[in-house]
Formats: structure tokens, C-alpha cells, sequence
């Protein structure tokens, strides 16, 4: 139940509203808690963090730790509690960097609201508004809190969160007292957002108290996971069952063959560890957030994670006309009577229309008010503000001595309303052919790239308030036009993302005629236009395949763009949405990437999963590159993780069962797939092949599987050689057997990567620095060991000379093996580039 604020009256003193001081906001953040989602409340990053470091691989290692501690192994309990240590170390401070770089980005876009504190108004986080708080609110807000009107001008909402209704609906303060209901006259709501007039009110709940909010954090979540996500944790899922199998199995063949149960145990839990990639969630999160950090220096906020990958995943991107692809600063050029010669008149007019609008500035009225700092001299009486199923706005003043209905709107939508028309100082009855010149002048403006706003007027009754139905019986007194530059590297930009496997659709509530104009500035030949009108009447099965083809959407609604992208969506595109509007929020939110382009509205960044801080698209372009980047070095470690490590367990759970003894002592197994680990940690610093940036990236665990089965077992056969050499040509013991092993497998195990990184010959694509370091360091390691003061405690002997000279052959051959099945799995999968 929402909490009502039985005091909020008490803010208020003499009419004024006085507000909170800082410490009283301060008490009431203690008591009601912060503004904030139940489903975000109760979590603290760091502890998340540190209860991740109990996940049962660990506690298993510990608990072997203990073991090997009761059976006197004292330095295999030391070695193993320091792997947990330090891989859980590593663990936690990558994760938790990744985490909050990507929360100090979002915070940097989050919106405040503005709230009176100690009688001065501020910029606060929303998060930290509270119940009795004084707000203000003016269109393109959000609403942070549920709150009763004080005080309201014109103030038009937008509830569709809450009702589902796409128009909005005025709200204005009364005496009555506060309510949950939507309906509510005097009532607004959080999740709700302001489409024009101002208002002051009292917060009444915050938070989870709030009437609606936690429909509106369900609604606002995204759909939980992206195909990426499922594909990940579907991989974990294999990993985990091909676990559980092998480790029974290779359990209960040692006891059969009467091993010693300890030891036999403590393999086993180091062969699960061995083939869980305990890393892959921090890899993951750590390559995705320097892409985020990447993206954060070209001005480019990324609010959470995944949807950097999605970026890389980007096959069409929609985007709106105006402040995405143009400038979306207009300058007016034209205003002209109905008949198309030069006139004051609509400019005037417009004038007065746009200087005492209440909703938010568009770039028309910014246009229109542009060098006309005066504000004229009618008096407002109403407004029937703006919304994008009508396409135009209203305002009834008292002017000239007579109350008068000023219409300013898209021209299709004004005609129908029209019965008369100016002409000079005359009032012409509208006739056909009167109609028709206007409508030709229209076409010939939108020809041109103008956009076109009509003009007209109406002589009305006074009275206190008027509605939507006086906008008729119209008299049209022109047209304006309106030049908006295209931006200047719209076209490059676009050019470039088709060639790199993007398809671009606009999507403009503008018409056909100036979208044709736009995309032949922007270099984008048009496939075919489907109007908003024409949409109407499909069903979406029919859309769907009118969506495909289709790349200009013209005259469309904000609830139809929000069909086309539906629709390209269930035709398994992953879909980008720029915009930059209350209208584009929808469709900002549905898409799999919502972007906001510069200067959008606060309702639209928050929609967005990207906002664009800075004017130019090229960043897009190298947004979506840069989540290529992060999905190619991703892969490489789920590649790395199913093939060579895969084949290694597979190896070890063999040797159990076939060699008279221990393949591997559990401390040496463990330690072994540490040091591979090690290796791994600097994928994400990987150079990306240019093949992976030449195509949207998408996840394929086909790709994964064929790995799996095809170099896994070569591994294996290359193990079984070394195992085979060891025992009979150097007559190896246990000890020699564990060592040179050791040794073979840690070797081939961290050099393939070098031939799985890349798509081409290891020889023709260069490694990161680092990368290429950290696995001849381990390799080196490898080596070093059975000669290290650390041999003994570890069980290793040295070996004979010539050994090294059999493992440099089999690592080659192994290499080059590794190398062919590559070229074949990328051979006959669509994987490979080009
Ligand atoms: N402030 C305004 N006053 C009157 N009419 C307006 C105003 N703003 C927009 N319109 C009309 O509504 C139409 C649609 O609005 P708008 O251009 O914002 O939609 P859009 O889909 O975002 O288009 P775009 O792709 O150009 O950004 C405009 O073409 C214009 O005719
Ligand atoms: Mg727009």
C-alpha cells in the first residue's frame, strides 16, 4: 500500500511552498529509504561481490584444503587455499572494477529532479528525493516520485506506463486530497513523464511505496536476457553437467581400481575445477567494460554492460530524422500565405503560438522564437498542447480584441480542419481548388527538404477552457518552412555501417517527401516508404515482411515505430534505436539498444541503454565496433575454455582410468589449471581481427560445440602421445610421468591460444602485448618449476634433455594440428568472415 504523507500540507505556509531543509530531507531519507526500485534496494555491490568468493568451487578447494591439511599434506593446503585466494582475489577486484566504472558512467546520465532544499531549488538525484519534498516539473521530465500538484500550468502527462494510453492527459491541482488512483486529476505518478505546461508539487511516496512502482521498475527492467546472456549460462549449464559426469566417473573408477580414496577424491575435485571456467564471468565483465571505458572517451555513456555486446550484435538500426541524422537546429526560411507568396502573417502567428507554449521547445518553435526575443503582446487563455497523434498544437489567446484559436501543426493533419483560407485582408470559404494550390505548394516546400509546419487561426467564444474539438472549422492562414542541415558525417557514418553489415531505417513522424530529401543527403537509396496510414492497415504478420524490405517509415506514430521495430525484432534482427524524444522513448526501450542522440530529452535518456553526449554519428559507428571487439575476445576464452581445456580434462580422465597410477597428483592438476588461467587474464586486451569487425556479431554455440569435439580430442591425442613416449621410451615412473605432463600439458594447453585468438594464420594476426607475455610467462613458468626450489613439495623430478626436444616437436605439431581444424570449423561455418 502507498504510504500517504499525512503532513504534506505542513510544507506548505502561507500558499508558498517552502520545501524541506537538508536535515529534514536527510531524517526522512532514514526513515522511507532512498528512491529507488524494490527490486534495487537491499543491494550492496561490494558484499555481492565478496559473497561471489563463497561459490561452491571455492568452498569445495577449501574444504579439500582442510583434507589435505588432516592427511599432513601441509604444502598442498597451503597451495590450495592460495589459489583460491588469489584467483578469488583477482576475481573480486576485476568484477568489481568492471562494476562500478560501468555505475560511475550511468550515474553521469542518470537524471536528477529538481527539488526545493532550505528554499532554494536543486538539482537532486532522484534517488534521494523523499516524501514532503517540494518538486518542480516542466515537459521532457520524468516524474521521481508520486506527488500531489500544488501548483500547475498547462501540465499535460504522458501515463501510458501505467494505463497503457498512448495520449496524454492533464493533470491539475485541486483540493483534493492525495489518492493512488491514475485518474487522479490532481495526482502524479512515478514512471509517468511530462509532455508540456509546468507544475509544483508535494511528494506524497517514494520508492517502493509508491502506487505504481514497481509495475514501472518491472516495465522499465529489460527483458532480463539478451540471446548472449542465455547463450552463456546454457554453455555454463554443458560445462556443468559434462562436470558432474566426468568427475563420478572418474571417481568411481579409481575406487574400483582401489586407489586411494583421499586421493582419489582430491583429483576428482581438481579435475571439475579444471574444466570450470571460474573466470568466464569476469572475463566477460571486465572486456565489457573497457569497451564501456573505451566508448566513455568519445563521449559515449553506456548504462549497463550487456549492451555492449549487443551493440556488436546490431543488424538494423533504426533511427529518427531530426537531431539524429540532421543537426536538428532549424532555421526558419519561408513564410508564405496559402497560396504560396512571400507573408508575415504565419510567421507572426506562429510566433505568438510557439512564445506561449507551455510544452517542450521542439527545434520548429526554437526556429520560430529565433530573433524574436519580444514576447507579443496576447494574453494566453488555454492550451491544447502538443501530441504526436495530432501533430500540431493550439494555443487560445486574446488577441486583437478577440479570442483566438492559433493552430500550428503537419499540414496533412490541419487540411481536413480547414474551411476557410486567407487572402491578403480577405477570408476566402476553402474550395477545391483553393485546397488543392496549398496542398501543391506543401509538396513543392517538402520537395525541396523543407519541413512544413500550416498555419491557422480560429475566432472563438470566450469561455474558461476549451478542448481538442475547437480545433476545427479552421481558417488557414500559410505555411512555414523550415531548412535543417544534415550532419556532416551522416553520410560517411552511414556508409561505413552498411559496410559493415548494419542496415539503417528511418523512422520519421516527418513526411515521405522530406525523408526521401534526407536520405539522398545521407547517401541511403530508398528500398521503399511505407506510410504511418498504410501501416495502420497491416496486420503484423504483414509488417513483418514490409519491414524487411522496407527503409523509410514516413508520417509514423511513436506506437508505430514501436510496431516496425517489434516486428524486425521477431525476424531475429538484433534492432538499434536512435532517437531522441518523448516520442522515441517507447521504441528507445524496446529496442534490443536504445540510443539517445545528443540533446535528447531526459525521458529519452532514459530509455536508453547508449547516450551520445557529443553532436557526430561517427561514434556509433565506433560504438559498434567496439562491442564486436568485446564479443571476438569473449568467444576466444569460451573457444579457449571448451577446446584446450576441455581436451586436457578429458585426458586426465582417461589416464585415471588406463595408467597404473595417478596421471597427476590433485595439487599439481590444480596448480596447472591455475597457471592456464593466469594466462588467460589478459584476453580482454586482445587485438580483434578486422574480419570480426566486418559483420554483426552474434552468439553461436554451434561454433562452440564444433570446437568442443573436434580439438578437444586432439589434445587428447597429443596427451596420449606424450603419455606413450614418457612411458616407454623414457621408462618414466610417477614422478617423471607427473612432471613431464605437467610440463606438455601447460605448455600446448596455454600456447593454442595463439591459434584460436584469430580466424587467420597466427602469423598474420598479432597478439596484444600483453597477451603474448603473460602466456610465454606461464609457459616459461611451466618449465621452471621441476627446477624450482618448489619441486619437491610440488613431487617434480627433472627431466632428461631430450624430453624437452620430443616436446618441442609435439607442442609444433599440436599447433599446426589445432591450426587445421580451425581452418576447417571456420571453413564450414558462416562464422568466418567475409
Ligand atoms: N512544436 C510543434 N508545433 C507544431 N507542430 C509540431 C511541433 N513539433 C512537431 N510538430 C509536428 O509533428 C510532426 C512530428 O513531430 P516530430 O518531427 O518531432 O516527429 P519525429 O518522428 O520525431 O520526426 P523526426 O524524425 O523528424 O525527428 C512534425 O513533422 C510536425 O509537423
Ligand atoms: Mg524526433
Amino acid at each position: 500500500m502507498p504510504v500517504i504523507i499525512a503532513d504534506i500540507d505542513a510544507a506548505s505556509q502561507d500558499g508558498t511552498l517552502l520545501g524541506l531543509t537538508t536535515q529534514e530531507a536527510a531524517q526522512r531519507l532514514n526513515q522511507f529509504g532512498l528512491n529507488e526500485s524494490a527490486s534495487k534496494q537491499g543491494k550492496t555491490p561490494w558484499l555481492d561481490q565478496v559473497l561471489l568468493l563463497f561459490n561452491p568451487l571455492s568452498v569445495v578447494l577449501l574444504v579439500a584444503a582442510a583434507i589435505s591439511l588432516t592427511i599432513g599434506e601441509r604444502f598442498d593446503a597451503i597451495l590450495i587455499t592460495a589459489i583460491v585466494l588469489i584467483g578469488g582475489g583477482i576475481d573480486f577486484a576485476q568484477t568489481y572494477h568492471a562494476r562500478i566504472t560501468i555505475e560511475r558512467l550511468r550515474a553521469t546520465v542518470a537524471a536528477t529532479a529538481t527539488a526545493k532544499r532550505d528554499g532554494t531549488w536543486r538539482e537532486i538525484p532522484r534517488s534521494q528525493i523523499v516524501p514532503g519534498d517540494v518538486i518542480r516539473l516542466s515537459a521532457g521530465d520524468l516524474v521521481p516520485a508520486d506527488a500531489r500538484l500544488a501548483q500547475s500550468r498547462d501540465l499535460a502527462l504522458l501515463q501510458a506506463m501505467l494505463t497503457g494510453e498512448s495520449t496524454s492527459v492533464e493533470k491539475r491541482a485541486t483540493s483534493d486530497a492525495a489518492s493512488s488512483s491514475a485518474d487522479a486529476v490532481n495526482m502524479i505518478f512515478l514512471g509517468t513523464s511530462v509532455v508540456s505546461g509546468t507544475g509544483t508539487a508535494i511528494v506524497t511516496a517514494t520508492g517502493r511505496s509508491t502506487a505504481f512502482g514497481d509495475i514501472v521498475a518491472h516495465l522499465a527492467a529489460k527483458p532480463p536476457e539478451t540471446a548472449f546472456d542465455l547463450g552463456i549460462k546454457r554453455f555454463s549449464y554443458m560445462i556443468a553437467r559434462i562436470v558432474f559426469v566426468m568427475v563420478l566417473l572418474v571417481l568411481a573408477a579409481n575406487l574400483a581400481m582401489h586407489r586411494p580414496p583421499i586421493e582419489s577424491l582430491l583429483f576428482a575435485v581438481a579435475l571439475a575445477v579444471g574444466l570450470t571456467p571460474e573466470f568466464l564471468p569476469m572475463i566477460t565483465s571486465v572486456t565489457l567494460s573497457r569497451g564501456a571505458v573505451a566508448m566513455a572517451r568519445k563521449h559515449v555513456v553506456v548504462k549497463h554492460l550487456p549492451a555492449i555486446q549487443n551493440l556488436g550484435s546490431i543488424d538494423v538500426l533504426c533511427s529518427d530524422k531530426t537531431g539524429t541524422l540532421t543537426a536538428g537546429t532549424m532555421s526558419l526560411v519561408v513564410s508564405a500565405s496559402p497560396d504560396g507568396t512571400a507573408s508575415s502573417a504565419p510567421q507572426d502567428l506562429a510566433l505568438i503560438n510557439s512564445s506561449l507554449q507551455a510544452g517542450i521547445r521542439s527545434p520548429l518553435d526554437k526556429a520560430i522564437l529565433a530573433g524574436n526575443p519580444t514576447p507579443p503582446t496576447a494574453t494566453k487563455i488555454d492550451e491544447l498542447p502538443f501530441d504526436f497523434q495530432r501533430r500540431r498544437l493550439s494555443v487560445i489567446v486574446d488577441h486583437a480584441g478577440q479570442r483566438t484559436l492559433i493552430c500550428k501543426g503537419s499540414p496533412e493533419g490541419i487540411f481536413p480542419l480547414l474551411t476557410s483560407f486567407t487572402s491578403g485582408d480577405k477570408v476566402l470559404a476553402m474550395t477545391a481548388e483553393a485546397l488543392s494550390r496549398a496542398k501543391a505548394y506543401y509538396t513543392a516546400q517538402s520537395t525541396l527538404g523543407y519541413r512544413v509546419l500550416a498555419v491557422a487561426t480560429r475566432t472563438l467564444p470566450v469561455q474558461p477552457q476549451y478542448k481538442l474539438a475547437d480545433e476545427s472549422v479552421l481558417t488557414l492562414n500559410g505555411f512555414l518552412s523550415f531548412a535543417d542541415t544534415i550532419l556532416p558525417d551522416a553520410a560517411e557514418t552511414i556508409a561505413r555501417l552498411q559496410g559493415d553489415g548494419v542496415s539503417i531505417k528511418i523512422l520519421t513522424g516527418d513526411n515521405e517527401l522530406v525523408a526521401a530529401h534526407i536520405c539522398a543527403q545521407a547517401g541511403l537509396p530508398v528500398a521503399e516508404i511505407v506510410l504511418g496510414t498504410e501501416l495502420e492497415l497491416m496486420s503484423d504478420n504483414a509488417l513483418t515482411q514490409v519491414a524487411e524490405r522496407a527503409n523509410v517509415f514516413a508520417r509514423v506514430s511513436p506506437p508505430q515505430k514501436l510496431r516496425i521495430l517489434t516486428a524486425l525484432r521477431r525476424r531475429g534482427h538484433t534492432v538499434g534505436f536512435m532517437g531522441d524524444g518523448i516520442n522515441d522513448a517507447p521504441s528507445l526501450h524496446a529496442a534490443d539498444v536504445g540510443i539517445a542522440a545528443p540533446g535528447a530529452v531526459d525521458v529519452a535518456q532514459d530509455a536508453a541503454d547508449v547516450v551520445l553526449l557529443q553532436p557526430g554519428l561517427a561514434v556509433l559507428h565506433e560504438g559498434i565496433l567496439e562491442g564486436r571487439r568485446a564479443f571476438g575476445n569473449v568467444m576466444k576464452y569460451l573457444l579457449m575454455g571448451t577446446s584446450s581445456n576441455f581436451g586436457n580434462v578429458l585426458s586426465m580422465a582417461v589416464a585415471a582410468v588406463a595408467l597404473p597410477f595417478l596421471p597427476m597428483l590433485p595439487a599439481q592438476v590444480l596448480l596447472n589449471n591455475f597457471l592456464y588461467d593466469l594466462s588467460q587474464l589478459t584476453i580482454p586486451t586482445d587485438r580483434v581481427d578486422a574480419e570480426y569487425f566486418s559483420k554483426p556479431q552474434k552468439w553461436d554455440i554451434a561454433i562452440i560445440r564444433r570446437f568442443m569435439v573436434l580439438v578437444g580430442p586432439i589434445s587428447s591425442i597429443f596427451d596420449f602421445l606424450t603419455f606413450y613416449v614418457l612411458l616407454h621410451f623414457f621408462r618414466a615412473g610417477p614422478a617423471e610421468f607427473h612432471t613431464g605432463w605437467f610440463v606438455e600439458s601447460l605448455a600446448t594447453q596455454t600456447l593454442v591460444l595463439l591459434v584460436i585468438r584469430t580466424v587467420r594464420s597466427p602469423f598474420r594476426s598479432r597478439p596484444s602485448t600483453g597477451l603474448l607475455l603473460s602466456v610465454i610467462f606461464i609457459v616459461a613458468v611451466g618449465f621452471w618449476l621441476p627446477y624450482s626450489r618448489f619441486a619437491a613439495d610440488l613431487a617434480f623430478t627433472r627431466l632428461p634433455l631430450t624430453y624437452f626436444a620430443f616436446l618441442a616437436a609435439a607442442t609444433v605439431s599440436y599447433l599446426l594440428c589445432v591450426e587445421l581444424a580451425k581452418r576447417y570449423i571456420m571453413s564450414t561455418s558462416n562464422v568466418s568472415a567475409k
